[in-house]
């Protein structure tokens, strides 16, 4: 674990890898051959299966431009047997809280170091702290807007906990150099709040309240004995309705040793989808890819995914997140040189599809992709094109170009010159609405306060629109 509160952790770490890893070549008792004849036929695969299709087989180098055709369009067969010729979408809102992290993830630059949002430190930072009362007010204007979601995921804060007993709790440790990662909010310049008054107060006008990654659920437990079933009911009590499955990056422990050793285990990140669930809620699941891991360690990946919905059923999507890397600690060390290419990301998209059978949707991101890369990843076997999100930070500021807003006008035109029906979908996908292209202009109507008009001029409503800066530094 980084030590909490070494602002400099995470780029000492990044500059002692020296790009051996020590992981096993990828190498499987299964042919290429075989494992395409089995996802043409629907037989269920097996991570060996999925190996060989990401690798367009494991006995030579580089991607087989030919097999990898072989694989999309098996793909994108599936994905039309399995859910149709729909494209989703939701209306929705991203609010972060705030940026202030000290976990050190080697691939993450959304994070400002906790330390420097002190109310005595004049270190510069370009990160933020949302109240309470600033979050529900950029909720409540988005919901003027339309949307149907707010997906909140931050930095985790040495001063959120999850409620006043928490910090009750944590303020009586009398170590304070130990793991428990706390300073108490008179420690900032302004104080996040509690996590159950954060979500309280965006849960607001009936919003779908999408929030609380494992990562997050494991700092407002830390430093007790609480189940991570309890911590989510008593979030739920305060408005979530369903979880994100981030922090997942690649979840093989070896990889997470090198990527983001301060963060949860595989297995503790398998164990806070289940709490949530045994809570009550949906959730999404992600896959990071594209930075030190090999393709057996994405077959893998998928392989715990698949398990986890096998015991669940309760994971609503799988969101394939292409490694952004310009701005990131791997990448200014030299420990990578660049993200994923277009063909991997087309094959992670189509392996997801053939592999996770018990998984209904998969999603194309324009936010990483772009929308001509996005569109193309829709004709691998995504069939869901993420949402109109009005304001994004943690893409961005990993350099990440493509910009923070799509409207439904956007949305219409882009999915329809595909061949496809637009649909207005619910986070959890069991509301949805066929849009038609004819009738425009186009406009969200799932939200609460929705009413079919237009989102959105150029502003999103916590910051500059699209093109411009985000939001200042408030504290
Ligand atoms: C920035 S964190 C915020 C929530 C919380 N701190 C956590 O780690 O769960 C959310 C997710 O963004 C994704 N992410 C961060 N940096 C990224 C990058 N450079 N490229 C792609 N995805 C990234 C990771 O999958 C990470 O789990
Ligand atoms: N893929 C990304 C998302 N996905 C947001 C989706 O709209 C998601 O399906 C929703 O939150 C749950 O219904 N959001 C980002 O900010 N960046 C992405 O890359
Ligand atoms: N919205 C994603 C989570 C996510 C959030 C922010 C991102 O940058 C990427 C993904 C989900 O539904 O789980
Ligand atoms: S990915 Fe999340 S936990 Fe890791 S450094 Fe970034 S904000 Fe912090």
């Amino acid at each position: 674990m980084n030590p909490a509160g070494d602002p400099d952790a995470t780029d000492r770490d990044a500059a002692d890898l020296d790009g051996d890893f020590g992981f096993a070549e990828p190498a499987t008792d299964q042919s290429f051959e075989n494992a395409l004849a089995k996802a043409r036929d629907g037989t269920r695969l097996s991570v060996d299966d999925a190996t060989e299709l990401l690798a367009t087989g494991t006995d030579r180098d580089g991607i087989d431009p030919v097999r990898k055709e072989a694989v999309l369009e098996a793909a994108d067969r599936r994905r039309r047997e399995a859910v149709g010729d729909e494209v989703t979408f939701v209306a929705n809102l991203n609010n972060n809280v705030t940026t202030a992290c000290n976990t050190g993830c080697l691939f993450c630059n959304f994070k400002d170091s906790a330390h420097a949002f002190e109310a005595d430190s004049d270190a510069d930072h370009a990160g933020f702290t949302k109240p309470p009362a600033e979050s529900r007010r950029i909720v409540e204007d988005a919901l003027d807007m339309g949307v149907y979601e707010v997906c909140s995921v931050s930095g985790l804060h040495p001063a959120l906990a999850l409620n006043e007993e928490h910090h009750e709790i944590l303020s009586g440790d009398d170590d304070p150099a130990s793991a428990v990662n706390y300073k108490p909010p008179e420690t900032y310049a302004t104080d996040p709040g509690t996590y159950v008054e954060q979500l309280a107060a965006m849960s607001v006008g009936g919003v779908h309240l999408h929030s609380m990654t494992p990562e997050e659920a494991y700092h407002a437990a830390r430093g007790t004995e609480w189940e991570y079933e309890t911590v989510y009911r008593e979030l739920a009590a305060a408005g979530l309705d369903s979880a994100p499955g981030t922090a997942a990056e690649i979840l093989v422990d070896e990889v997470r040793d090198v990527i983001c050793p301060g963060k949860i285990r595989t297995d503790d990140w398998v164990a806070a989808m289940e709490g949530a669930m045994a809570a009550g809620l949906d959730v999404t699941s992600t896959m990071m890819y594209g930075h030190v891991e090999t393709v057996e360690h994405r077959a893998r990946h998928l392989g715990v995914i698949r398990d986890l919905q096998d015991r669940t059923g309760s994971i609503t999507e799988f969101v394939p997140l292409s490694f952004i890397h310009q701005n990131t600690p791997l990448y200014r060390h030299g420990v990578v040189d660049s993200g994923p290419s277009r063909d991997e990301d087309e094959l992670v998209v189509a392996v997801a599809r053939l592999f996770l059978d018990n998984v209904d949707h998969v999603q194309a991101s324009w936010v990483k992709s772009g929308d001509a890369h996005g569109l193309k990843l829709l004709n691998c076997g995504a069939d869901d094109f993420m949402g109109t999100i009005l304001s994004e930070e943690i893409t961005k500021r990993a350099g990440g170009e493509y910009g923070e807003y799509r409207s439904f006008d956007d949305y219409v035109e882009m999915i329809t010159a595909i061949g496809r029906t637009p649909v207005e979908r619910s986070t959890d996908y069991r509301t949805r609405r066929r849009i038609d292209p004819d009738d425009g202009p186009h406009g969200p109507r799932l939200g609460p306060r929705a009413d079919g008009s237009p989102m959105l001029p150029e502003r999103s409503p916590n910051g500059p629109g699209p093109d411009g800066e985000s939001a200042g530094a408030d504290d």
